[in-house]
């Protein structure tokens, strides 16, 4: 069962200057499960040393190859893994689309919402306004009784996604978050995200794609463990024509 705590956090520190996030000299290796003597497995370096910081109003896109550690990084800033070593400090309130859909499969979307917006401290009024805006503006208005575990994975993935946003955070950590949506879903997300950082959100995005490097204020590649501000130049990985992930016919 997801843990409903990973996704509801609050910022717990004040920042220097217009930061609303900071990690600092992050690192992280993930353990083997099994004792040294078991020939099998490996120690596996993923963050040595990584440093990044968000703005007020800033999007920022996060890019580097498979298994280069992009989500174990979302995961410590978004307070859901603990890193070895390092600090991160957060201001305001937190949303987090995994790139899971971390989600119950059988409550209703309805049931979903109310259940994301009892936990941020919603009150009744704002979480069906919220819902009923996300449902709009990303189409699943039809699909509000459906159970999450008899939704399609684009449809799953709009509510993965609208969670993370209803509470109207300060800061968005978004791991991939349009992965099977159809071309429209996929432009009403960007024109929601220009919305919100107008507003101030900073937002963080794992992508893959240089089809989206002008959408973003700032792109830094992890890579080594590290992450470097590549704004300027092209991140090796981004390669795919599609990026939400679906093929030309889909
Ligand atoms: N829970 C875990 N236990 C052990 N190893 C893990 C765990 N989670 C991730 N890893 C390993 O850590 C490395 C980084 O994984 P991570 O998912 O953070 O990379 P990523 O950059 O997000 O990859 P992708 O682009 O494929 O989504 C990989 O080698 C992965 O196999």
């Amino acid at each position: 069962m997801p843990n409903i705590e990973n996704r509801v956090r609050e910022g717990d520190a004040n920042l220097a200057d217009s930061h609303v996030l900071e990690g600092v000299e992050l690192t992280k290796t993930y353990e083997p499960p099994w004792p040294d003597w078991v020939p099998m497995g490996r120690r596996v370096g993923v963050l040595e040393g990584a440093e990044i910081t968000i703005d007020a109003g800033e999007i920022v896109g996060i890019v580097g190859e498979n298994g280069a550690g992009k989500s174990t990084l979302m995961q410590i800033l978004v307070g859901a893994l603990a890193p070895d070593a390092g600090d991160v400090r957060r201001s305001g309130q937190v949303g987090w689309c995994p790139q899971e859909p971390l989600l119950y499969d059988r409550l209703t979307v309805r049931e979903t919402f109310r259940l994301f917006g009892t936990a941020y401290g919603m009150d009744d009024e704002a979480i069906v306004t919220a819902r009923d805006q996300y449902a709009d503006r990303l189409s699943f208005a039809e699909f509000l009784d459906y159970r999450i575990d008899h939704l399609s994975g684009g449809n799953r993935q709009k509510i993965n996604l609208s969670v993370a946003l209803m509470h109207d955070p300060d800061v968005l950590l978004l791991d991939e978050p349009y992965t099977g949506f159809d071309w429209e879903t996929y432009l009403e997300f960007w024109e929601l995200t220009e919305e919100l950082t107008e507003r101030g959100t900073a937002i963080a995005i794992i992508s893959h794609f240089v089809s989206e490097r002008e959408r973003f204020d700032r792109i830094l590649e992890l890579a080594d463990g590290r992450l470097t501000d590549v704004t300027d130049g092209g991140p090796k990985d981004a390669a795919s024509a599609d990026p939400r992930g679906v093929s030309a016919d889909d």
